[in-house]
């Protein structure tokens, strides 16, 4: 559905370059919710910038359900604009404006009749559970109600792109969650394909399908979220997993094993129940310690982690691992 081709972005400041992108390439599925990840500087405000446009990338190709996006003249872009919408971590709502009012802003441009605007603004004014605020100004609203007029507004023109820049960093943990469960709403609902640039691996965990890790301005990895919890192949995705303060074997320190071999087994839905560590211990002449351990609730499976220190005579614990391996388990040493 969005097709990113070796996409670059460079920034000139004080005749110094800064290469804000460097040749991204992703592919985004239809009605799929895809999140990009990345530390401050990253360069993801940049690359969802360059999505419609309100960045001019230096090169390479953007294309929205067929259409090229990087090819479109001024008029071309601003009709397909209406298919894609946004928001922002600072909400960027008109303060002047009441909540009926802002949501009707993009109804008004469009020059859509009076009647209609009346109803397809109460309409999205009832979708975002503000019915009681309708009359408010953004100033008497709290975080997460400035994003759900934001949400209406992004709505209004029906559109089949939802951008979100860090659209719920600026909300405090329970409003983060109302607001994701919103824009999975959406995705279930209206088929809206979503992306979601977050620095925040809760978000990925959350709602996210896919996800890509953005570093330097490169894409250093990217996977299904499931897939990612499992294997995390950088550091820095296994620090973003950290980061989500539960247990893992980077957060308690390991303690250094003198013989023996550490391993993180990894555990999806499906094999979670199968009673590895006993069968194990049984069937080899190993011991097994189980040093830490947790589990990560995903959007639509979970995932789960233990550290064990496997300990015995090399052939065994060779033969306990390829026994692991032929269960089909995912573990590596670590
Ligand atoms: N208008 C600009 N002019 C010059 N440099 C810029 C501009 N916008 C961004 N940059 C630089 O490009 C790089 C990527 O910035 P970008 O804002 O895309 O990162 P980010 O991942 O969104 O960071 P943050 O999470 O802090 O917003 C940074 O080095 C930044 O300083």
């Amino acid at each position: 559905m969005i097709t990113i081709e070796n996409l670059s972005k460079t920034y000139i400041q004080d005749n110094k370059k800064i290469i804000a992108l460097k040749n991204i390439n992703l592919n985004i599925e239809k009605g799929e919710i895809f999140g990009i990840i990345g530390l401050s500087g990253a360069g993801k405000s940049t690359l969802i910038r360059c999505i419609n446009r309100l960045e001019e990338p230096d090169s390479g190709k953007i294309i929205i359900d067929n259409v090229n996006i990087t090819n479109l003249n001024k008029n071309e872009l601003r009709e397909e604009r209406k298919g894609i919408g946004m928001i922002f971590q600072s909400f960027n709502l008109l303060s002047s404006k009441n909540v009926y009012d802002n949501i009707a802003f993009p109804l008004r441009l469009e020059k859509m009749d009076k009647k209609d605007i009346d109803k397809r603004t109460k309409e999205l004014v009832k979708y975002v559970e503000l019915e009681d605020k309708i009359n408010s100004y953004p100033a008497q609203l709290s975080g997460g109600q400035k994003q759900r007029v934001a949400v209406g507004r992004a709505l209004a023109n029906n559109p089949k792109v939802l951008l979100s820049d860090e659209g719920t960093s600026a909300l405090d943990p329970i409003t983060t969650k109302s607001i994701l469960a919103l824009l999975k709403k959406i995705r279930d609902e209206f088929n809206v394909t979503i992306i979601m640039i977050t620095h925040q691996m809760e978000v990925v965990k959350d709602i996210c399908d896919r996800v890509a890790i953005i570093e330097n301005g490169k894409i250093i990895e990217s996977n299904t979220v499931e897939e990612l919890f499992r294997h995390p192949k950088t550091k820095i995705s296994r620090s973003f997993i950290n980061s989500l303060n539960i247990n893992t074997d980077e957060f308690v320190p390991l303690p250094k094993i003198d013989h023996g071999k550490l391993i993180r087994l990894s555990f999806s839905k499906e094999n979670a129940r199968k009673p590895v560590v006993s069968d194990m211990i049984k069937k080899f002449n190993i011991s097994v310690n189980i040093l830490s351990g947790n589990i990560y609730d995903l959007n639509k499976t979970s995932v789960g982690y233990l550290i064990v220190q496997v300990d015995g005579e090399n052939e065994e614990i060779e033969k306990s691992l390829s026994w692991l391996n032929n269960q089909g388990i995912n573990f590596e040493v670590i």
